[in-house]
């Protein structure tokens, strides 16, 4: 019997030795296709038949899959037995419709949990301090702005952060935002233990909004959780909130965020994440108050260097049959 074959999607920037070392247990396949047509002709054809996993390398895969979904689920190869996601967030995968065809999904959750954490910590202090008014301004060439200059910040330094969605990162994100001085509340779908929550209050949904000056949005992206924070939410939130979203931009009703920002009702937000990605709704584009980054949460050499290890682990796994 010959080797199992791997086929990548995507791209591999700092794993490539592990990637080639993973040739010695496995036939390493790549794609023709360049977007999602051409690789469901591809899967169809037969071209990939015999791969026994995909390596998807999201986000840069994306281009060759888009969602997978039914249509795409359906048109991978036969022998298809597992889809290794790069990513911790998986809501891009029909894991339903791969149960169906008895194919496995994992993810890598925990490896990214500092480099969100971080993120969030640099969003949560750009959107309290408005530092993105500053931002903009400078590179406008205007110095600090507009006269009379934009309103001052605030110190995170005893703000209340509310984290909704306590898993690796939101855990994580609390230990440093704690040494900023800001102490934290959080609601889960299951209250932590003691060890856990080490020290953070667990509040229900509700006091969560109505408590937190700062509102950090951890939780995964999925039917139950999709729009969580829309209008009647902001409503139940206090007058000057700050929020920050790192997690998923379905989570959050960019229109009603819009509306809320417009009407003072946020005083400002750091977003690293949007519904339509790369599409930006234009409201928050405009708006100084809203410090953007392009999904960037996870881009790190070290985030990337410590997927090399997922490779060894599928190489020893492909070993052991
Ligand atoms: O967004 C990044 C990830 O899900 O890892």
């Amino acid at each position: 019997m010959g080797k199992p074959k791997v086929l990548l999607l995507g791209k591999i920037d700092h794993a490539t030795a592990s990637w080639n070392a993973l040739s010695d247990v496995a036939e390493l396949v790549t794609a023709q296709a360049k977007n999602r047509a051409e690789f469901i002709e591809e899967c169809t054809s037969g071209r990939l038949d015999g791969v026994v996993i995909i390596c998807d390398r999201a986000p840069s895969s994306l281009a060759v899959t888009g969602k997978y979904d039914e249509e795409l689920i359906q048109a991978l190869p036969k022998t298809l037995k597992f889809i290794c996601h790069n990513g911790a967030g998986y809501d891009n995968i029909n894991v339903s419709a791969c149960t169906a065809r008895s194919i496995l999904v994992s993810n890598c959750p925990n490896v990214v949990d500092d480099a969100t954490a971080d993120t969030a910590i640099f969003l949560i202090l750009a959107a309290l301090r408005g530092f993105n008014n500053g931002i903009m301004a400078i590179r406008n060439g205007t110095w600090k702005g507009a006269v009379p200059p934009p309103p001052l910040g605030h110190d995170p330094q005893g703000k209340v952060l509310g984290i909704l969605g306590m898993g690796g990162i939101g855990r994580n994100l609390k230990k440093k935002a704690e040494a900023f001085g800001m102490s934290v509340i959080y609601y889960n779908r299951k209250q932590l233990d003691v060890e856990q929550a080490d020290g953070a209050e667990y509040v229900s949904f509700d006091d969560l909004l109505a408590r937190s000056d700062v509102l950090s949005l951890n939780l995964p992206l999925n039917a139950g959780t999709r729009n969580i924070i829309s209008t009647p939410e902001f409503e139940k939130m206090k007058d000057g909130v700050v929020i920050v979203n790192t997690a998923r931009g379905g989570v959050m009703d960019e229109a009603a965020l819009v509306d809320a920002l417009n009407t003072g009702k946020v005083l400002s937000v750091g977003l690293d994440v949007y519904q339509q990605e790369p599409n930006i709704h234009p409201g928050l584009v405009s708006n100084p108050h809203v410090c953007l980054l392009p999904h960037m949460g996870t881009s790190t050499v070290e985030v990337s260097t410590v997927h090399r290890l997922s490779f060894n682990k599928m190489g020893m796994l492909i070993q052991m049959g």
